[in-house]
Order: structure tokens, then sequence, then C-alpha cells
């Protein structure tokens, strides 16, 4: 029996984060117990650009003013560049994130050469079980997990117990982050809460856990080969959502959903590991991930406008808006006209692209964690039907997945998750 409940153990970290820390005892024993655990060291990814990164393979590179023509290898580093309105160069949002991905991708190349990588990671190679209170650590993560999204926690089920757990781990830290910007405390939450937070981050990855649930991420990373940047990254999107509520092209949108969601998919990717016929490059698979991470948002912040509005945000491209003749008013007055049809015929046909570039990646997963990601993914993109389904009208209107439809999305993901990546027709990025 747990004494502390889910839903409080998530949001405890709102009010840790608004007043000072209080620790309960028993967390701050599994704080002791395991502050001991080993640390894996970061290590320094080797970087390099290639015209690859589901973005640039989908064509969606930003093409307004100011955007340098972008040609991808080291010695061309700088056309890649971009120009803020004031004239200053900066990195484009999608090589930003195509640099984090090559760094996982070399992570696991160095991981290669010293003879393991996830094609032949063994789970349970460390020390998992041999202490009550992190098992328990891991329970409650699996609590959380199952109390806030129940059709993707049955799907951990067919995982490895190690792989399940250390996803649950990377789910609760994701869901308490969000939190932190999107539950009830979040009007007190302050850039110097996120910053504390990522310094607890930092403290995880060193081995240094603050409370029970920071424990069970503590030793996932020490098991899995996980980078910390896209956990710094996601911190970076809870930053923008303190700061911003509009966004001036896809470029700036993009960077925002890699973050708060592309990041889970790098996170993931890791403890999932990849099947060990899989013939396709780290790179590929990270890239599909990304896309996955990427796609869902979009989809997620279609579905949502109208609950957006309300908030006085508008997570969608103001240049595209302006190109479909349609103001912030307009969005605010919640009308579905001819213009907002045609937009967003536009913004679903993207995120399906995106859709279709993560499927090229999924088949590659190891095998048991293909389905819970194909369900995912299937019951994910059927929004974007049922936004159609309402006429586009994501003002008044929830899309939402019918039960029925979902129950026959299950076996539809059992069916795909059999494809394994030496039957399956489509391996892609070759090594
Ligand atoms: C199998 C699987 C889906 C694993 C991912 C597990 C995991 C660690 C999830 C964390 C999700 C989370 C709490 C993110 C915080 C930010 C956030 C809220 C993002 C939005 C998710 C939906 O949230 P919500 O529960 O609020 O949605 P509803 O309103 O209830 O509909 C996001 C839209 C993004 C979530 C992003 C993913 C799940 C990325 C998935 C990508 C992979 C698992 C990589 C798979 C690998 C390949 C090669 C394709």
């Amino acid at each position: 029996m747990h004494s502390v409940t889910c839903s409080h153990v998530v949001s405890s970290v709102c009010r840790t984060f608004g007043e000072e820390h209080d620790l309960s005892s028993s967390a701050s024993d599994i704080f002791h117990q395991v502050s001991r655990l080993d640390c894996r060291k970061a290590r320094k990814g080797r970087l390099n650009f290639r015209p690859c990164g589901a973005k640039a393979a989908l064509g969606l590179g930003p093409s307004s003013p100011g955007v340098v023509t972008k040609e991808r290898n080291s010695s061309k580093l700088l056309s890649s560049l971009v120009t803020d309105p004031s004239g200053r160069s900066m990195l484009s949002a999608e090589q930003k994130v195509y640099d984090v991905v090559a760094k996982q991708a070399s992570m696991l190349e160095e991981q290669q050469k010293r003879g393991t990588s996830l094609r032949d990671v063994l789970p349970g190679s460390g020390n998992i079980g041999s202490s009550e209170l992190l098992k328990e650590a891991y329970s409650r993560c699996g609590e959380v997990c199952a109390e806030y999204a129940k059709t993707f926690y049955l799907g951990t089920k067919l995982m490895t117990p190690e792989r399940q757990r250390a996803i649950w781990a990377i789910y609760v830290w994701c869901r308490r982050t969000d939190e932190l910007v999107d539950g009830p405390n979040a009007s007190r939450i302050t850039p110097t809460a996120l910053d504390r937070w990522e310094e607890r981050l930092e403290d995880i990855f060193q081995g240094q856990p603050y409370d029970m649930l920071d424990a069970a991420l503590a030793d996932t990373v020490s098991r899995f080969p996980v980078d910390i940047q896209p956990f710094r990254d996601m911190v970076d999107g809870m930053r923008m959502d303190l700061f911003k509520s509009r966004y001036s092209t896809f470029d700036e949108l993009y960077l925002y959903c890699y973050n708060v969601a592309g990041t889970v998919g790098l996170m993931s990717v890791p403890v999932m590991g990849i099947d060990p016929l899989s013939k396709a490059s780290p790179e590929s698979v990270y890239s599909a991930a990304l896309a996955l991470g990427i796609a869902n948002q979009l989809t997620n912040i279609l579905r949502d406008v109208g609950e957006d509005s309300r908030r006085r945000r508008i997570y969608l491209p103001q240049d595209e808006l302006a190109r479909f003749g349609i103001t912030d008013d307009d969005i605010f007055a919640g009308v579905v006209t001819d213009k907002w049809r045609a937009f967003m015929k536009d913004q679903i046909r993207r995120a399906r692209m995106f859709f279709t570039e993560a499927e090229k990646g999924v088949v590659e997963l190891d095998k048991d964690s293909r389905w819970p990601v194909w369900a995912s993914l299937i019951l994910y993109r059927q929004i974007l039907d049922a936004i159609e389904a309402n006429d586009y009208n994501n003002f008044t209107k929830r899309a939402y997945v019918g039960k029925t439809k979902k129950l026959l999305s299950l076996p539809a993901a059992y069916a795909r998750a059999l494809v394994s990546p030496s039957s399956g027709s489509q391996i892609f990025g070759r090594v």
C-alpha cells in the first residue's frame, strides 16, 4: 500500500518548486539510498551534418525571406544559418534539433565500437531489484503511468520488466515537467523554478536524485544509454511556454514541438532498443522517433486550438495563418469558415507526413517495444480523422477517438508489431 496517491506524487513537484523543498522522510531515505548509484558519464558526441532529419526529408524546411539555402555537411555549416529579423545570424530550429539527433546517434555508434549497441543491449545487466526502495520507486512510477495513460501503460506490459520500468520512470519525469507549466500550480511557476528543476535534473544524471521518483530515473539512466540533452531541451520547451504565446513561422513551432515532444522520442529509443535484425542506421531510427513526437504534438495542437485560444495562446504559424487570410481575432471568435477549413487541411496534411516518416522507424525497434509505439501512433493519428469528421470545428468540439475505434486499434497495432525488420520491406537509412 502506498501512502501517496499518484496525483499527489505528480503535483507535489509543483509545490516543491513554489515553496522550499520538503522531503518526506521516506523520500529522503530513498535519496540517501540511491545517491551512491553509479552515474553514466555523458559522452561527447561527434557532430556531423547530413541532409536528413524528418523535417528535411518532408521538404518542410523554412522558405521564408531571410533563410539562406541550406546544404548540410561539415564544410558548409555556415550556409545553414538563418537570419533573425534584426539581421543576426542564428541556426534554424531544424539544424539545432538535428544536432541533438546526430549526437544521440553518435553516442550509439561509439557504443557499437566498444562492442555493445542498442541492438544487443541486455536489459537486466544492472542491479534492478537489488534494492527494495528502488522497486518501490519504480512501482510508484508505474502507478502514475497507469493513472495518466492507461492504454500506454498496458502497452508497456509487453516489454521486458527492465524496459517497462525505465519507460515509466521517463514518463513520470516528463509528466512532472509538463505539470510545472500545465498543472494546477502553473501560475506560480517562475523561470527560477524551472532553473531549479533543471539543476535537479543534472543531479539525477550525476546519481544524486532528490526524491523517490527521481531515484527511479537516476537508476534508469545508469543502465540505459540515455543522454541528458533531450531532458534539458524539454525544460527549455517549458520555458518557451512561460514566455511565448505566438509562433511566427513553422520553424519556431517546430522547435517548440521538438522541445516538448520530439525529446520524448529521443529519450525512449535507448530504452526501447533496436531490433538486432535491423540494418537501419541509429540516426534514421532517432529521426523517426523525433518525427513521431512532432506528429503527436502537432496533432495535440490542432485538437486543442479552441482550448488554447481561450488561454489567449495560438500554437499555429502566424505566417501561414496570414497566407490563408486568418487573424488572431478570427481564432478567438472561433467560427469555422472556408478559409479555416483550407488552413486546417494543410496543417493536417503536414502532421500526417510526420506520422508517415515515423512509421519507417517503428519496425526497426525491438520486437517487444513495437506494439505500444504502433498503438500510440495509430490512436493519436486518428485524432486527425476526428477533426475532419467534426468538419474542422476544433474551436468548440473536442476531437476524440471513440472506445470501439480505440479497441480496434489495439489488435491492428499488434499485427503491425509482428512485422520485423527482416520481414518488413521498408529497411531504410542503411549503414
Ligand atoms: C510507447 C510510448 C508512446 C512511449 C513514450 C513514453 C513517454 C516517456 C511519454 C511521455 C509523455 C509526456 C508526459 C510528455 C510531456 C509533454 C507532453 C504532455 C507531450 C504530449 C503528449 C501527449 O500528452 P497528453 O497525455 O497530455 O495527451 P492527451 O491530452 O491526453 O491526449 C504529447 C503530444 C507528446 C508525446 C510524445 C511521444 C509519446 C513521443 C513518442 C515517440 C516515441 C515513443 C519514439 C518511438 C520510436 C520510433 C522509432 C518511432
